[in-house]
């Protein structure tokens, strides 16, 4: 798939302050993200995923570089841009039905009826199939569900794309495959463009129309950036059994164990 690029990351480099001096993490970073595409960012503990998807986000700025969505500078976060982080970031004392109505009318507010708020946030409730928990509060329902509403909330805000910070990585392996199918699922009937930081190989093909994978920090930057033409829908059952996918895979390994080693 290459259709108009909705994120243009140019030669962003990203430094910090530390106790011990400054800190280059990110050094000269460029890519760009399509509309419709799932890109997954793969690399170490530590080389810079988070920091370049807040950079995406607007939660902060560059060093050096700047940062593009439909060929507008990213200057601050923005509602074209949902985040779903892996933590799902509920306000407790709320109910999964007003976590979401939260979002809708800050978006909304002056453009959607009150009744076209009642259906659109059930209908984002029903997409994550959340629509019978729409009165329970965060501490009475599990972690994958409340994963499920921290997506409906991002969703529900017609992101022009999702960034999602390992979105997963809390999760057993059971909840984390079938909440995995879900967004595959909703990716294909919304065509939402995705950034996924995962840490696993497994989710990255699965998920991706492309896998870009990144350097060890310090002054990380894009290592290999590489396409998955699988088609979909995807099963990992089937999958699990297919050889280009078993390459794919093999591709993300070398990549992380042999090309770019941690240091223990
Ligand atoms: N605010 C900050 N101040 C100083 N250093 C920072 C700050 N934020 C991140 N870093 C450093 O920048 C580097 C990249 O951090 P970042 O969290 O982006 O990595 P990551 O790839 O997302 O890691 P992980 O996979 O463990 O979540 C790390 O060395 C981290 O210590």
């Amino acid at each position: 798939m290459r259709t108009h690029p909705i994120i243009q990351v140019q030669q962003v480099s990203q430094r910090f302050n530390t106790r011990s001096g400054e800190f280059l993490a990110l050094d000269n970073v460029s890519f760009d993200i399509h509309a419709g595409e799932t890109l997954s960012l793969i690399g170490h503990s530590g080389c810079g995923k988070s920091t370049l998807l807040n950079l995406i986000a607007g939660l902060t700025r560059p060093t050096s570089g700047g940062l593009l969505c439909n060929n507008r500078e990213i200057d601050g976060p923005g509602p074209e841009r949902g985040v779903v982080f892996q933590n799902h970031s509920l306000l407790p004392w709320l109910t999964t039905y007003d976590n979401v109505a939260l979002a809708v009318r800050q978006v909304f507010r002056g453009e959607m009826s009150k009744a076209e708020m009642h259906e659109w946030i059930m209908h984002n409730l029903d997409l994550v199939q959340m629509s019978h928990a729409w009165n329970k509060r965060p501490h009475e329902i599990s972690g994958g569900m409340k994963q499920r509403v921290g997506i409906a909330r991002a969703l529900a805000m017609k992101p022009a794309v999702l960034l999602m910070d390992e979105p997963f990585g809390a999760l057993d392996a059971l909840t984390r495959a079938h909440l995995q199918d879900a967004v595959m699922e909703i990716q294909q009937r919304l065509r939402t463009t995705i950034v996924l930081i995962t840490h696993d190989v497994d989710e990255a093909v699965l998920l991706s129309d492309r896998v870009m994978m990144m350097t060890n920090g310090p002054a990380a930057t894009v290592g290999e950036i590489m396409d998955v033409a699988l088609e979909r829908p995807r099963s990992r059952v089937a999958l699990a059994e297919d050889a280009q996918y078993q390459r794919y895979r093999q591709q993300v390994l070398q990549f992380l164990y042999e090309k770019q080693p941690k240091a223990a």
